[in-house]
């Protein structure tokens, strides 16, 4: 099994300063990457990142500007919204060595593409080796040192066990794993279905829709997931079912603060990456073209897009045909 020393974390938002934390909390020498020089030399001097109010950046994380300087790490991790995960890794490839795991932490689909985050980095990096994290896992949680696990899945399943013992803490657990795609489908769905379980709560539905909007969400995630290869366990695992719960019920979440403010007819948050709002459209692309229905998606892409009212999908899914669970 490769031991691993070093990691560089790339975009310094929310999630990437707090896994730069857990690295460091890990043992490892950490570089974090800022597109923005300005960015890069005000954390570096203030050890704040207003994008994770309220940590404080460990004073042995280097924080640089210099792609090059970050590519030199043994494990790249790339926390980018999944949007701009193709830009990030253009500037990043040919910097990188031969085989260098990089670790996808965003969660969400190409748009146009359809491809998952391990696949935009298979794409643009053909020597790097992908690995994919994900999980139910605040930044704000993880950077206060809070409880957190999550799935860590590479194809060679020595990787991923490497690569969790270089970033695992007894207050950041990795579980490894060899099912990819699995992991990558929870983490890009669970956000969609985030934003319908905010409308139910915002529109006032009660607790009882809330559960069932929540259960018939991962039902038709897992359709999709077994559509694509996933594994069943890892669909009831942290990255499918744990995420999907802890997304679905927590005010903490983007995903599901911007459904209630939509159920609730008010401005959705300003200045909060929702990824459900951008993966809401291509998840419902590609389950078209694998023939899977998943409603629930169907209906936040129809209301994100206009084309319904929320009263409308509403009324949509509470009159669909009686059927067999499942
Ligand atoms: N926040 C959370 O609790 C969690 C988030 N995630 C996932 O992590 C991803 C990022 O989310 P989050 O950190 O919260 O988002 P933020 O909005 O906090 O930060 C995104 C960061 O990405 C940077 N960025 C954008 N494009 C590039 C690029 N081409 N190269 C380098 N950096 C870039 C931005 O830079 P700039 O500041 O210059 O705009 C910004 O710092 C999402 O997919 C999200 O779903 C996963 C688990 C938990
Ligand atoms: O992915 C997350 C928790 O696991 C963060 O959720 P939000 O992006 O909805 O805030």
């Amino acid at each position: 099994m490769p031991s691993f020393n070093s990691v560089a974390v790339i975009g310094a938002g929310a999630w990437g300063t707090a896994l730069a934390g857990v690295a460091v909390r890990a043992g490892r020498d950490v570089v974090l990457y800022a597109r923005s020089a300005e960015s890069a030399t005000r954390m570096t001097s203030s050890r704040q990142n207003p994008r994770l109010p309220g940590t404080q950046l460990a004073a042995n994380l280097e924080i640089t500007n210099e792609i090059a300087q970050a590519a030199r790490a043994e494990i790249i991790l790339i926390a980018t919204p999944a949007q701009h995960l193709r830009e990030a890794m253009t500037a990043l490839a040919p910097h990188l060595k031969k085989a260098t795991p990089v670790v996808a932490c965003a969660k969400g689909i190409e748009h146009g593409t359809h491809k998952f985050m391990t696949e935009v980095i298979a794409a643009t990096a053909p020597d790097a080796t992908p690995a994919i994290l994900s999980g139910p896992s605040f930044a704000d949680d993880v950077a206060r040192g809070l409880p957190t696990a999550v799935t860590l899945a590479a194809q060679d399943e020595g990787l991923a066990r490497a690569l969790v013992q270089a970033l695992g803490s007894s207050t950041f657990r990795p579980y490894h794993s060899t099912d990819i795609r699995g992991v990558e489908i929870g983490g890009a769905a669970k956000n969609v279905l985030a934003i319908a379980a905010g409308i139910a709560v915002g529109r006032k539905l009660g607790a009882s829709a809330q559960a069932a909007l929540t259960t018939r969400g991962f039902s038709e995630l897992a359709r999709l997931g077994l559509a694509c290869g996933a594994r069943t366990e890892t669909l009831v695992g942290l990255s499918g079912l744990g995420d999907l719960i802890l997304s679905c019920s927590s005010l903490q979440s983007r995903n599901f603060a911007l459904g209630i403010a939509l159920g609730r007819g008010a401005p959705p948050p300003k200045g909060k990456l929702a990824e459900g709002v951008f993966t809401a459209p291509v998840l419902i692309e590609l389950a078209a073209s694998q023939n899977i229905d998943m409603p629930v998606s169907q209906a936040v892409a129809a209301i994100l897009g206009g084309a319904i009212t929320i009263d409308a999908a509403i009324e949509g899914l509470l009159t669909r045909p009686f059927k067999a669970e499942g």
